[in-house]
């Protein structure tokens, strides 16, 4: 393990770090700050949670100067969240600096935006739609930026956004230094990205698997038409303190997240189609513990580090085996641990397979649990409650109470009483969630178009709605973009 004062580190980040409570650089910071220092190009591949957005921030407060006024660094990722979140770490490790990072992201007004510029931020963290757009309004210069990041870089060249990513490179002067980092670099994506680059030096962290080991992952085989129960009673078994539930599609997320709510779980869906203010809102919600379950499209696999997640299910297997990585990277971070839970309907087996073989990783196979098993796993809960309070609270004042209860009946049944109390005992209301075709293997076919290859070892037909689906997510930000 290496010490952030043998990487070098300046007095004002040193005391940063100490306050945030980092006591030594994680492998991907260690080997990638003194390169980055250097000014050398950097692609950084780590497992989810090891602390990549550290990686590259590090070095570029060492390297900004803070009396200058210019935007002198660019990150750019994926979505709106991750902008803003990667912006609040980035102050944080500047708090000692006089250097600040702006996010700026569609959704967003774009007049209160110019005026945040007009503070003269150092650093801008962006998502591609949103930071084209004021390129082109010349409301962001570049011309002094001096490195330009890009997290989750796979995905974000991946297919429709790899023109945007281009022009936005394009538009930095030469000179500049380019920073990769994601925990998945797909082959064909690192080619890509090598192109873009000044002989980059890549650093990856050898790990045996691609997902993070304190994630304990299982599948349950099991009918698409059960699987809602089956969510219902493993959520109801795990108590998880915040779980993240992954569906295919926004209509998905919706109805799963209102059957929940029917259920008697504080549920709540997350997917591109809200509104930036709702977006914003359900997100706090499951960070303070208002929201318990949060059900999202993939919009909240990529980059988010929301403490306190203790399982993710994937209610709907994801179409690659990238998506399961970040997926499932949402809980076990920084070291803790977790649990992932994967639905497989029996016509996926297939492709489980094939993500096991990718992630070079195993899931157990768990068996569906019964209601009966959930009553249990509440009651089980319950207990844990009674238990808890019987070590951490003074009883006296309720001594009398017991005593008076116990003259009449029975001490198991004022007990069981006492639990059923407690008890989230289960509303049976039917929920239906619409179909969905099973995802599946299909080799790949051949196309013309060069984005579309990006993905072809995976999928054949299939990859052609991700294709689609990518280029509506492109309209979409340019759309919003200037709209507002
Ligand atoms: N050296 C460190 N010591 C302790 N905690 C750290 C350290 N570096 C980062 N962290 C914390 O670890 C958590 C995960 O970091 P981060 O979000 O940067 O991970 P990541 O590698 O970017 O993950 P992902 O691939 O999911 O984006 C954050 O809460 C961060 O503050
Ligand atoms: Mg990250």
């Amino acid at each position: 393990m290496t010490t952030f004062k043998e990487l070098g580190i300046s007095q004002p980040i040193m005391r940063a770090l100490e306050k945030m409570g980092f006591e030594e650089a994680t492998p991907i910071q260690s080997e990638t700050i003194p390169l980055a220092l250097q000014g050398m190009d950097v692609i950084g591949q780590a497992q989810t949670g090891t602390g990549k957005t550290a990686a590259f921030g590090i070095p570029i407060l060492e390297k900004i100067d803070s009396k200058q006024r210019d935007i002198q660094a660019l990150i750019v990722a994926p979505t709106r969240e991750l902008a803003i979140q990667v912006a609040e770490e980035i102050n944080r490790l500047a708090k000692f600096k006089g250097i600040r990072a702006l996010p700026v992201y569609g959704g967003q007004h774009m007049d209160r935006q110019i005026r945040s510029l007009k503070e003269r931020p150092q650093i801008v963290v962006a998502t591609p739609g949103r930071l084209l757009d004021h390129l082109r309004r010349k409301t962001i210069r570049v011309d002094n930026v001096q490195t330009a990041v890009l997290d989750e870089a796979d995905e974000m060249l991946n297919m429709g956004f790899i023109d945007d990513i281009r022009d936005i490179l394009k538009s930095i002067p030469e000179e500049r230094q380019t920073l990769l980092f994601s925990a998945t670099m797909p082959k064909e994506i690192r080619d890509i990205a090598t192109h873009l680059m000044k002989e980059p030096k890549e650093v990856k962290i050898k790990a045996k698997e691609l997902t993070v080991e304190n994630i304990v992952q299982y599948f349950v085989e099991i009918p698409e038409k059960y699987k809602f129960d089956t969510l219902s009673n493993h959520l109801d078994i795990n108590d998880p303190d915040l779980a993240i539930v992954f569906a295919r599609t926004k209509k998905r997320v919706d109805e799963v997240a209102e059957g929940l709510q029917v259920r008697g779980f504080r549920a709540e869906g997350i997917h591109g189609d809200l509104t930036q203010g709702k977006r914003m809102s359900v997100l706090n919600k499951f960070k303070h513990g208002r929201v318990d379950v949060l059900v999202a499209t993939d919009v909240a696999a990529r980059g988010l580090d929301i403490s306190g997640v203790t399982h993710v299910y994937n209610f709907d297997i994801p179409q690659d085996p990238e998506s399961y990585v970040h997926r499932i990277g949402r809980t076990g971070r920084a070291g803790r641990m977790g649990e992932a839970i994967s639905f497989i309907t029996p016509r996926e087996m297939a492709h489980l397979k094939l993500i096991e073989k990718v992630t070079k990783s195993k899931m157990k196979r768990l068996m569906p649990p019964s209601n009966q098993d959930a009553l249990k796993g509440q009651q089980q809960a319950s207990m844990e409650r009674i238990l808890k309070t019987l070590e951490n609270s003074d009883l006296s004042a309720y001594h009398e109470a017991a005593n008076d209860l116990l003259q009449d009946h029975d001490s198991i049944t004022v007990i069981a009483a006492a639990l059923k109390m407690l008890t989230k005992e289960r509303k049976d209301v039917p929920v239906h969630i619409s179909s969905i075709a099973p995802v599946s293997v299909k080799k790949a076919q051949h196309s013309n178009d060069k984005r579309r290859s990006n993905n072809k070892r995976y999928y054949g037909k299939r990859q052609n709605n991700n294709y689609n689906h990518n280029r509506k997510r492109k309209d979409n930000y340019q759309r919003r973009s200037r709209n507002k």
